[in-house]
């Protein structure tokens, strides 16, 4: 009930009123009003500030919760059918104020005091909705000088923070980005030099082997171009040998 009753208008109703006799009914009725206000919890009161309703809905302030019965029967009393519930010492009739409240409690609601009920609610209820939420998204209705304040105005200065906001972010995510791309730029022209530096160093590597080859290449012809002098001076030697052999043969015959 805490937590409605600044959002409805509360109507303390005690239901079942026939399971209970009419002096515990009282003593029940003035537990529930104490109970209520201790808890501090805040019931719908008949407005009385009205000179045609005041003395009825006075009365009826005093008569609160109302006691009701309910019943999905129709019973027959004398010669009429009428809502209520059938016990062996007799009927309750729903609609006779004797019996229980339903009857005060309709016309309060639904004659008396229809309109209250819904003024109360725009006026209480939904205003201080609407004021509760206004003031959680910034729209207060009164300044800190306790002055109203202009709906537009504040809009308007809203507006204008929101804009210069989305401003500070757009540029600060445009700063972001340029770093990003500034530090992108640097990670790769360090990785270009790295491989420029490899391709270089291999590069020097290889002149270096080619060069070795070359050298080697050299001294193997210089060898072979040797190995054949030395073949064709021995072949002359041997074929000189052979002849001066042949003659001393020849000689000595
Ligand atoms: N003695 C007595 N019994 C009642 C009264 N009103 C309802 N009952 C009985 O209580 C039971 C529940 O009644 P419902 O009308 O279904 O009550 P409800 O509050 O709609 O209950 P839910 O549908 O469970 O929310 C039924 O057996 C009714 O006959 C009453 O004023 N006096």
């Amino acid at each position: 009930m805490k937590n409605i009753d600044s959002k409805v208008n509360i109507v303390p109703l005690i239901a079942k009123a026939d399971a209970i006799s009419k002096n515990d009914l009282q003593k029940f009725k003035c537990r529930i009003m104490s109970e209520l206000v201790s808890n501090g919890i805040q019931i719908y009161q008949f407005p009385t500030d009205d000179e045609t309703s005041a003395q009825v809905n006075s009365s009826m302030n005093g008569l609160l919760p109302f006691a009701v019965v309910g019943s999905m029967d129709e019973v027959k009393v004398g010669k009429r059918m009428v809502r209520g519930r059938q016990y062996p010492w007799g009927v309750l009739q729903v609609e006779n104020e004797n019996h229980c409240d339903f009857v005060k409690l309709r016309d309060m609601l639904l004659c008396t005091n229809t309109e209250d009920l819904k003024e109360q609610t725009h006026t209480q209820h939904y205003e201080r909705y609407r004021c509760c939420k206004l003031q959680k998204m910034g729209f207060p209705d009164v300044g800190p000088d306790n002055q109203p304040v202009s709906f537009q105005e504040i809009y308007e200065a809203k507006r204008q923070e929101f804009f210069d906001q989305c401003q500070r972010e757009e540029e600060e995510l445009k700063q972001k980005f340029m770093q990003r791309v500034k530090e992108k730029e640097a990670a790769f022209k360090e990785a270009e030099k790295e491989l420029q530096d490899k391709f270089e160093h291999l590069k020097r590597i290889q002149q270096e082997e080619t060069m070795k080859l070359e050298e080697e290449r050299r001294q193997l012809e210089e060898e072979i171009i040797d190995f054949y002098k030395m073949k064709t001076a021995s072949g002359s030697l041997q074929t000189q040998v052979c002849t001066n052999t042949k003659k001393d043969k020849d000689r000595k015959k």
